[in-house]
């Protein structure tokens, strides 16, 4: 494993969607070795629990704690100072709850730390539109007008000045968010599909190589990897193809 490869492999986001934590233990056995990032999403937290982070994180992985938190800013509060406890390296919050509320994250974070001064501050990310939704969607059922794009770009900028990271986008919007928010600013791209892999309920989807060309800072990648035949095999593959553009 070469220096580019191990590099490459720390924007790899690995999306943990099992059941339980015996079958994301036995799919984690199979990356050994490779210094991807570790994403935790709804189904394993509310199955496995904060042991199970906690657990991630002894064993010196990077984690995403991805419960996209959207609650009045005192809940949320109290969620990211919890959240900040377990000692993840980043989590997430809807940019759709607005500014009060995605400060209130930072506040509940930066308390966490000042309680426990052996805390590191996560970053804090907020999820523009889902990459499952698409243009219509946006329109009709959530009654939001515009183009996606803007609409992404926009929650991007409410996301800056409420003082958070970076945000969660489809690759396709990076470029724009890049424009207006700065290269500084972190942008976490689902909606990955390899060449010719099933799109499933993503909507806004580029290749891994596509993704990382347009700007992304992590990509995060689920089915492509953990529904493949031989999951090490096509994170490799991912990696490689990462390197190469
Ligand atoms: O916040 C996320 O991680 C997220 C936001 C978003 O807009 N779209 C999205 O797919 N995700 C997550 O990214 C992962 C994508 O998984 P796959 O579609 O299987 O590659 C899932 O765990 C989703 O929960």
């Amino acid at each position: 494993m070469n220096e580019a490869f191990q590099q490459m492999a720390g924007r790899l986001m690995v999306a943990l969607d099992y059941p339980d934590a015996q079958q994301a233990e036995q799919f984690i056995r199979q990356l050994e070795g490779i210094p991807c990032y570790i994403k935790v999403g709804m189904q394993l937290f509310y199955s496995a629990g904060p042991a199970f982070v906690e657990q991630l994180k002894s064993r010196g992985y990077s984690v995403f704690l991805d419960l996209k938190m959207h609650d009045i800013p005192n809940t949320v509060r109290g969620g990211a100072e919890s959240i900040t406890r377990l000692g993840v390296d980043m989590f997430n919050v809807h940019a759709a709850g607005g500014r009060s509320m995605m400060a209130a994250a930072r506040a509940g974070a930066e308390a966490a730390i000042s309680a426990d001064s052996s805390l590191a501050m996560p970053l804090i990310i907020a999820v523009t539109q889902l990459t499952s939704t698409d243009q219509a969607t946006m329109n009709t059922e959530l009654g939001i007008p515009g183009t996606v794009q803007d609409v992404v770009v926009r929650y991007a900028q409410l996301t800056r000045e409420a003082g958070l990271d970076g945000v969660v986008a489809s690759p396709l919007e990076v470029p724009a968010i890049r424009a207006v928010c700065g290269s500084d600013f972190k942008t976490i791209t689902p909606g990955i599909r390899p060449a010719g892999s099933a799109t499933g309920d993503q909507s806004r989807v580029l290749t891994p190589g596509q993704a990382i060309a347009q700007g992304s800072s992590y990509i995060v990648v689920g089915r492509p990897i953990t529904a493949a035949p031989d999951p090490r095999a096509a994170a490799e593959h991912i990696i490689e193809e990462m390197i190469q553009l």
